[in-house]
């Protein structure tokens, strides 16, 4: 099998757009019809197609889950014609299945790839995450800190108020006191009520997003899929995994993963280079989402490379019947 030396990702990045672009339309007919799981079906059967006629030995380190409870691209398949380099492949055919089927923004279809062993095997469980985007100097905030401890390390960081920060919180009975005490501050919170791999990449575009920093807690996975796109496009985010119970730390290990109390950063979650796609299914403030017209469909995808930081957005127009 050709090793991570031939992860030539100049020429895969142009496939790999084609995979989130396939799962994005896909959806099409299901978005805003209140079923998310035939959503996430459509995105996963069509992602998966696609990905298999890429020239790649892929493996899915991050997918749908584990072999027993997903059918399709679950954590271990293997993926691609086999015919080309060995990868590892992180996807979320629909990153916000609920978002989609009330046709509310930042839907979208999320695929990453990089060397083989280059991916953190995240577990499905939550992840605390706090992220910023680029130009700061590492370490500025930490997962250490307190909320309130983050917003003015960073505000004194940009040289503002807290109160000119905004901070992009999933809203979550869980979240309630780390709001409390963001909005103690005086900082601003955007709340979402999904999709926090859109939440934190907005952080790496505060001008067009308004966010400059994202906190809480959400899946692991996201975790590693968000890691790969700041990667491309500069910032810090730290992860720690949380747990409920023992069947989750039980999955870790078998992910595993013995160091329970880790934090990751962005380069221990996504270690080589990466390319990342990422096509909108709802409109988003990165990249707008799937648009019909009579017999056409239409859709946008965000094409980024870590090794160059290059970032190309493609719009795909096609008759449909
Ligand atoms: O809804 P929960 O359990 O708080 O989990 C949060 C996770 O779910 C999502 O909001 C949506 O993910 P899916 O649409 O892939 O299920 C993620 O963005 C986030 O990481
Ligand atoms: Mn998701």
């Amino acid at each position: 099998m050709p090793q991570a030396a031939d992860f030539n990702d100049r020429m895969l990045s142009l496939g790999l757009a084609r995979v989130s672009e396939a799962a994005a339309i896909a959806c099409t007919p299901l978005i805003g019809r209140g079923d998310e799981k035939a959503a996430d079906q459509a995105a996963v059967d069509a992602m998966r197609t696609q990905l298999n006629r890429l020239d790649i030995a892929g493996v899915v380190v991050i997918g749908e889950g584990e072999r027993d409870e997903a059918p399709m691209l679950f954590i271990g398949e293997e993926v691609g014609t086999g015919k080309g380099p060995g990868v590892d492949i992180a996807l979320d055919p629909l990153e916000g299945t609920t978002l989609t089927a009330k046709d509310m923004p930042n839907a979208l279809a999320v695929i990453a790839m990089g060397p083989r062993g280059s991916m953190l095997h995240a577990p499905d469980v939550y992840m605390d995450k706090l992220a910023i985007g680029p130009g700061f100097r590492p370490g500025v905030v930490t997962l250490d800190m307190s909320p309130s401890e983050r917003v003015s390390s960073l505000a004194a960081a940009k040289g503002c108020s807290t109160n000119d920060i905004t901070v992009c919180v999933l809203e979550r009975p869980r979240h309630e006191e780390m709001i409390a005490e963001i909005r103690s501050t005086g900082a601003a919170i955007r709340l979402i009520t999904d999709g926090d791999v859109a939440g934190v990449m907005h952080t790496a575009e505060p001008i067009k997003t308004g966010i400059d920093m994202y906190m809480g807690s959400g899946g692991a996975p996201e975790g590693v899929l968000a890691a790969a796109a700041l990667k491309c496009m500069g910032g810090q985010i730290f992860g720690r995994l949380t747990f409920r119970n023992d069947d989750e730390r039980g999955r870790a290990k078998k992910a595993g993963i013995s160091n329970f109390d880790r934090v990751y950063t962005r380069d221990d979650m996504v270690t080589g280079d990466v390319i990342f796609a990422a096509t909108g299914v709802t409109d988003g403030s990165l990249v707008p989402g799937i648009k019909r017209e009579v017999g056409f469909v239409t859709a946008e995808t965000i094409l980024m490379r870590s090794k160059t930081g290059s970032v190309r957005r493609m719009v795909y127009r096609n008759p449909v019947d």
